[in-house]
């Protein structure tokens, strides 16, 4: 069988200590989307992110990722090292044994990638004393470094001010339009303008389970919304 679809989910649940945070998920996600995980606060976003990403096993149903497709994922916080900004990077590289770099490859990986999210300046900068803003910048750069074809992110516009969060929006759309390739994007956000501007397709989460998956324009088409699913619709009512 040919395997097209970078991610492939069936009837997907995860139980987190007692709790079922994701039920009966199903989805079919093809190279090039961008997909907004939506949905209040603790409707199960990240755990679908960390579950498409492998971090998480589900005790029922099954993932299958396109053979050739390499993934990265990008935290709400990123985690960084007491360590340059560029070496928190080429780091990450080198450790990744399936890149197969050497230290000196890396860092010339890592600077191309700093230069890719407008940090070169800061590359020899404590990468924790940046800003919010950069720190996310950074850890784009690390995501970018491992040159992925699908990228998750969780909330990566979270606690960021306007200006940072249109930045990390333009390298979103960057590295979606890709460089001769389109890339797939899935990420979980709580802000609706960004899902508009960015997303082809939006899937709503509610108590750990799909309760709607449809184009951008659907999404936001009150009528359709409310017809498709009536949980949906009164998720974004109460948003705008
Ligand atoms: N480590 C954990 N142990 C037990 N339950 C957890 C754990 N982490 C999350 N949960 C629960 O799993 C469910 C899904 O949480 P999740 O963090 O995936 O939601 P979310 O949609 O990403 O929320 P937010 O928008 O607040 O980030 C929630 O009921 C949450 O309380």
């Amino acid at each position: 069988m040919t395997v097209c679809s970078a991610l492939q989910l069936r009837d997907v649940a995860v139980l987190l200590g007692a709790v079922q945070a994701l039920q009966q998920i199903s989805l079919d996600v093809q190279p090039g989307e961008r997909v907004a995980l939506v949905g209040a606060n603790g409707s199960g976003k990240s755990t679908l992110l960390r579950t498409m990403h492998g971090l998480l096993q589900p005790v029922q149903g099954c993932i299958e990722r396109h053979p050739t497709l390499r993934q990265a994922m990008l935290f709400q916080r990123p985690h960084l090292l007491r360590m340059s900004s560029l070496h928190n990077v080429a780091i990450g590289l080198w450790l990744d044994r399936s890149l197969g770099l050497g230290w000196g490859q890396a860092k010339a990986r890592a600077t191309q990638a700093l230069q890719r999210v407008g940090l070169s300046e800061l590359a020899h900068h404590g990468g924790r004393q940046l800003s919010g803003g950069q720190q996310q910048r950074l850890a784009m750069a690390r995501a970018w470094g491992r040159m992925p074809d699908v990228l998750l992110l969780d909330e990566p516009t979270a606690s960021l001010d306007p200006h940072a969060k249109r930045e990390i929006e333009t390298l979103m759309a960057d590295f979606a339009s890709g460089e001769g390739h389109a890339r797939t994007l899935i990420w979980a956000s709580h802000n609706l303008g960004q899902v508009k501007r960015l997303a082809t397709r939006v899937m709503y989460l509610e108590g750990g389970r799909l309760l709607a998956d449809l184009p951008v324009a659907d999404f936001f088409n009150a009528a359709v919304l409310a017809q498709h699913s009536p949980p949906a619709h009164a998720f974004v009512q109460g948003e705008q």
